[in-house]
């Protein structure tokens, strides 16, 4: 079995002295929009300072939780999985760089560069070989993109893309795996809620696992990917609203019909002007909606009874400002009590019956049909804050709810990191 050596631990302590550094989504995109081998290795000494030092940040979290909490088997599982990844990336070797190749490769870019990984890295020693090594210090950028590269260049780009793909697949089980970690506390301290402390490490530990997740997706996306209209990685410079939105409602009166064996699932008006867009992550905004919509649709199912001969319509209105775009969705499900309303943000607050956790557990992500673990609505908010938007939800107990997705349009907010 792995194990984290002390000589680890010394470099994972290190790494996490380091502040980590935001990303915008619009620098994101002015990065990759025309990827070279050599926009791609800067892009790839960026991740191969940033991504150890997030990882640190998190295996020292899990290492220090309270209450016992780090003692928990899955919990000790998933900190080795990421002391395992911040190994693979720290040793991972550099090519050598002429004095030539440098100077290329400082000038391959569009014009704006991904910052520079906070920490100055003359700071850090280089752990491989026990000396300390240079800061690269930021260079002006030019529109070249006629630079020959040598092949080494382009090989280690392939190599470290491979390295970002075993890592990512590892982590797939990471939040299904924590699920079972705080399963495993609570049985052990025989609680039924997670006090404030444990909510907000959860909730900082999956905003870094978005975080994380992105940086490594669009790199992989960039890198592997043939170039699509309208996409850079994988964010969609014009993703439209009324498609996604389209899209997930079918897809969750499907699963709803198929839980619940109703011939026809509610049904729901969609008024959204069919030509918005906007640059998002199309899978992030899915993600929310679906999940969404799959809390209306059971709310108005439950609360009507499967064998009503018609449920109340859901409404779903998409508007357009200067600085969000929102998505507000209203059903006629019964609302929530005022005394629950704190708690629908909790991780593991579900009215659904219990589900075995277990039995899903290996699974690769964290996918429940209809409801059941109490993780829709935390982790929708924290996609909607990751970049710079927010989840908002009012109950009219009696009567139904409205849920308010806000996104942000201008894209220059920077990832929430703590
Ligand atoms: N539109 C709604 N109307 C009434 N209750 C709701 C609504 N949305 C959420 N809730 C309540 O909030 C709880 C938590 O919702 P959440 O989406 O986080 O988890 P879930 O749907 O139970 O499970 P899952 O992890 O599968 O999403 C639900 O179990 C339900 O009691």
């Amino acid at each position: 079995m792995y194990r984290i050596t002390p000589h680890l631990y010394d470099q994972i302590r290190h790494f996490a002295a380091f502040p980590q550094t935001g990303v915008s989504l619009q620098q994101m995109v002015q990065f990759g929009s025309t990827p070279s081998d050599g926009t791609l290795f800067k892009a790839s000494q960026f991740l191969g300072d940033e991504l150890p030092i997030r990882l640190a940040h998190r295996v020292k979290e899990l290492e220090e939780l309270p209450d016992r909490l780090n003692e928990m088997p899955s919990i000790q599982k998933v900190k080795l999985w990421y002391a395992q990844s911040f190994e693979e990336l720290v040793t991972l070797p550099k090519p050598t760089l002429s004095a030539d190749l440098r100077q290329l490769i400082a000038k391959a870019g569009n014009g704006n560069a991904i910052p520079e990984a906070k920490p100055n890295p003359s700071l850090i020693p280089d752990l491989r070989n026990g000396k300390y090594h240079n800061g690269r210090t930021s260079v002006p950028v030019s529109n070249r993109h006629d630079i020959p590269f040598p092949p080494e260049i382009s090989a280690y780009n392939e190599k470290f893309t491979k390295t970002l793909s075993i890592i990512k697949r590892r982590h797939d089980a990471v939040v299904a795996t924590i699920a079972q970690g705080i399963l495993e506390y609570k049985k052990s301290r025989q609680r039924s809620q997670i006090d404030s402390s444990i909510q907000s490490f959860l909730d900082r530990f999956y905003m870094s696992r978005i975080g994380i997740r992105m940086l490594i997706g669009q790199h992989i996306a960039l890198t592997t990917e043939p170039p699509r209209t309208d996409y850079v990685g994988i964010i969609c410079t014009r993703t439209n609203i009324r498609q996604l939105c389209s899209e997930a409602i079918e897809n969750a009166r499907f699963i709803c019909e198929d839980y619940y064996g109703l011939y026809e699932s509610p049904r729901v008006q969609l008024v959204c002007d069919p030509d918005l867009s906007f640059m998002y992550v199309p899978g992030h905004l899915s993600h929310m909606t679906f999940e969404i919509m799959k809390n209306s649709l059971r709310a108005v199912v439950e609360k009507h009874g499967i064998n009503a001969s018609s449920f109340p319509l859901i409404k779903v209105v998409v508007a357009k400002g200067n600085e969000d775009i929102t998505v507000k969705i209203s059903d006629e499900g019964g609302g929530i009590p005022r005394s629950a309303m704190p708690l629908v943000w909790t991780y593991m607050y579900t009215t659904a019956h219990e589900q075995d956790l277990a039995a899903d557990f290996d699974k690769s992500d964290f996918k429940a049909p209809m409801a059941g673990f109490g993780y829709g609505l935390p982790i929708s908010r924290l996609y909607a804050r990751y970049f710079g938007g927010d989840l908002i939800l009012i109950s009219m107990e009696g009567y139904g709810t409205d849920v308010y997705l806000h996104l942000n349009r201008l894209s220059s907010s920077s990832e929430p990191l703590a």
